[in-house]
């Protein structure tokens, strides 16, 4: 095995997780490349190549529609841009960090892009499915444009137990900033949104069965 060189960015978001369940970090892919992502998504987008989202395994659309309103572009790593290539391999990367220090046994991942258009949300959810716990992180990266404001809404509200209480904490989807936290545990929601809002998000999941 390779001598593990200490990463301060990785162990920043390891220390965050371990504190308090999530870590927002802002500097985990260099601009350029999640500009880069950035022009992928708009033209898959474009191309009428992303589909509306839906929920574990419900197929009612006006049940589905009442809670999540994006749609999404699954992401298969072996038919990659250059910008899809550079992001999974900054993410392989921490992946093997995580399993070398943390002995997390991440084998898999998962990653769409995702596409709010204007008056669309997700209701507080738990990432976790009933029948399947293989899920342990999630991780979210926004490709908005430059300047995200707050009256553009769509801010990520993430609901964290604290001594018997909630405290709500609320994450805008600023270009370039990264959200991780841990998929069975974390409640959130995605608050509506009122400009067109873009990200690239996922699951960084172990082997285990899923029950079905
Ligand atoms: O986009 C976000 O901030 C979170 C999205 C989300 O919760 C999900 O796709 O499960
Ligand atoms: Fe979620």
């Amino acid at each position: 095995m390779d001598e593990l060189q200490l990463n301060p960015l990785y162990e920043k978001v390891i220390t965050d997780l371990l504190e308090k369940q999530y870590s927002v970090v802002e500097n985990f892919f260099p601009v350029e490349e999640v500009l880069e992502l950035r022009q992928s998504l708009l033209s898959k987008y474009d191309d009428d190549q992303f589909k509306k989202s839906a929920i574990g395994n419900w197929s009612n659309e006006q049940v589905m529609k009442a809670v999540r309103g994006d749609f999404i572009f699954w992401l298969d790593e072996s038919k990659c841009n250059s910008a899809e290539t550079k992001f999974f391999a900054r993410l392989n990367h921490f992946i093997d960090y995580l399993n070398r220090t943390c002995f997390m046994g991440i084998t898999e991942q998962e990653f769409h892009y995702a596409l709010y258009p204007e008056g669309t949300f997700y209701k507080r959810h738990l990432d976790t499915f009933q029948n399947d716990s293989r899920r342990k992180l999630s991780v979210v990266c926004y490709l908005n444009e430059e300047d995200w404001l707050p009256e553009y809404g769509g801010e990520l509200a993430v609901y964290i137990p604290e001594n018997g209480r909630e405290r709500t904490e609320n994450i805008y989807p600023v270009q370039g900033r990264m959200v991780i936290f841990e998929s069975s545990v974390l409640e959130h929601e995605v608050k509506p949104v009122k400009q067109e809002r873009l990200s690239i998000t996922g699951w960084l999941k172990t082997r285990g069965e899923a029950i079905f």
